[in-house]
């Protein structure tokens, strides 16, 4: 069946980019860096911010077990910085962490250092899906400006003129249906013109209560799909197969 949806949603970790670029050089990066960005930007107004994000996220997490406090005195910095990598132990998406994890990325972009995974299929495919009139969307728990660094600084240059524009939590959570409508709405398009893609069944099962298409990827080192619960999404390997009529 051709393609009916105008709009392509994807999400990136496990979609287009494999979970280990993520986990095993992303993530490391922080975890690594944490320290002397935390010294070094500790007066500017984007880390200032960033702080007042995590410190209301330390707020709602104060009952969750292990929780590592942000205090204020002489060990504050360093109490920000056990926080983070605690949220981090945990792989959490919530927008403050992933908000922080994103400016200190952009140094490691910037030099070389990082290049942005990119399944092989993924551009040879988008190509073709915008040759065709269709308009590619990521949405992802990654910050908008992390997904921005990814493509920028991807593996094959700079290939961020794919994308019309990336949303992040900030439209709400991936499993929350609401969060497919809030991008609609900032679109202007109705869910039915959606096709959200993704790796995580509950994330394809929000959209589609919200009324968009979804369909699930599976890529190498992705974690199973239960075969039962998966059953009634389309499920690819790679995104060519959005191209089989
Ligand atoms: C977008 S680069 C950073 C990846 C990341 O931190 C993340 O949480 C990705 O999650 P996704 O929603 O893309 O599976
Ligand atoms: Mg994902």
């Amino acid at each position: 069946m051709p393609l009916r949806e105008t709009v392509i949603l994807l999400d990136i970790e496990g979609t287009i980019t494999s979970i280990s670029f993520v986990k095993d050089t992303l993530f490391p990066y922080v975890a690594a860096a944490l320290k002397n960005y935390v010294d070094k930007y500790w007066n500017d107004e984007t880390f200032q911010q960033d702080l007042e994000l995590l410190r209301a996220q330390a707020a709602l997490d104060s009952n969750i077990e292990g929780f590592v406090p942000i205090c204020t005195g002489n060990n504050e910095k360093e109490s920000v910085i056990n926080n983070v990598l605690w949220q981090m132990s945990k792989d959490r998406k919530n927008t403050a962490l992933k908000q922080l994890q994103g400016h200190i990325w952009r140094e490691g972009y910037e030099s070389g250092l990082l290049k942005g995974h990119l399944y092989e299929d993924v551009l040879p495919v988008l190509t073709k899906l915008i040759s065709m009139g269709k308009q590619i969307y990521t949405y992802s728990s990654g910050s908008t400006t992390a997904q921005e660094y990814l493509f920028q600084y991807s593996m094959y240059g700079d290939v961020s003129h794919m994308f019309v524009n990336y949303f992040d939590t900030k439209m709400g959570p991936k499993s929350s249906e609401t969060s497919y409508k809030n991008i609609a709405n900032r679109i202007f398009v109705n869910c039915h013109d959606i096709l959200f893609l993704t790796d995580v069944l509950a994330e394809a099962e929000a959209a589609k209560r919200a009324g968009c298409s979804s369909a699930l990827l599976v890529r190498p080192g992705n974690a199973p799909l239960d075969p039962k619960q998966s059953s009634k999404f389309k499920i690819m390997k790679t995104l060519d197969e959005l191209l089989e009529v």
